[in-house]
């Protein structure tokens, strides 16, 4: 997957730190209580958070990440990756394209990719891209996702004919994450169940030890 000179993407839940979810709580804060629970990697996620305070917030949740040995990757924003020293960048179909990214961040940087199958897969890794983001794998409220449910079977199916180490990402929580775990994902995003549970940090470690069960789970896909 990782090429030496880029950071490997930690497996496991991929927690996201985001401004969109329970917004009375600052960026630094949520950053903080993922990275308590033991989230060994961080997506900042910043859809109102206007410029120069997400320049700032950038800068301190990399700070944080990093001090606490975690990966922080940036959504959409390439500029305030490269700005905020921040690992890497995940583009969706509304963003700068893969080749873009990989062109300003360099080899030393982690891309992933937003694609709905493995033909999506595929193309991202021509782009450059180091994993995907595949979702909705269950429903999800927390942002409107042009693209059908996958439902873990049809997740699964990607997750076994991509070539490029699979993220699962909408509706993921407690109670399915070792469903994604066992479906063979590097990689399973959580949103709400993280941010909007009363103890974060005592979810994420409930989140990270569920991901680990379920990698022993069952394989839900036969092999090709
Ligand atoms: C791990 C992961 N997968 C998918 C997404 C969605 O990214 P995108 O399609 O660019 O949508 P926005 O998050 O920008 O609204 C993601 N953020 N992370
Ligand atoms: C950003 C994004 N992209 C696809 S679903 C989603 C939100 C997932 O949020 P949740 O984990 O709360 O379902
Ligand atoms: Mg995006």
């Amino acid at each position: 997957m990782n090429l030496p000179d880029r950071p490997p993407l930690p497996r496991g839940p991929y927690l996201l730190c985001d401004d969109t979810v329970r917004p009375e709580l600052p960026l630094a804060e949520k950053a903080a209580r993922l990275l308590a629970g033991g989230a060994r990697v961080i997506q900042l996620r910043m859809k109102h958070t206007p410029p120069r305070e997400a320049l700032a917030a950038a800068r301190e949740v990399v700070a944080a990440c990093h001090k606490a040995g975690a990966v922080c990757l940036l959504n959409d924003r390439v500029d305030l990756a490269l700005l905020a020293g921040a690992d890497g960048v995940h583009v969706g179909d509304e963003d700068l394209p893969p080749e873009a990214a990989r062109e300003l961040l360099g080899p030393r940087k982690v891309v992933g990719v937003t694609v709905r199958n493995a033909a999506g897969a595929r193309a991202a890794k021509e782009a450059g891209a180091d994993y995907v983001g595949v979702g909705p794998v269950f429903g999800t409220t927390t942002k409107q996702v042009p693209a059908p449910v996958l439902g873990v079977e049809g997740f699964a199916v990607v997750v076994r004919d991509s070539p490029l180490p699979v993220v699962g990402i909408g509706g993921v929580g407690l109670a399915n994450i070792g469903q994604v775990a066992a479906a063979g994902a590097h990689g399973a995003a959580v949103v709400s169940d993280a941010l909007l549970a009363e103890d974060i940090a005592e979810r994420v470690r409930r989140l990270l030890a569920a991901f680990d069960s379920g990698v022993n789970g069952a394989s839900l896909v036969s092999a090709p």
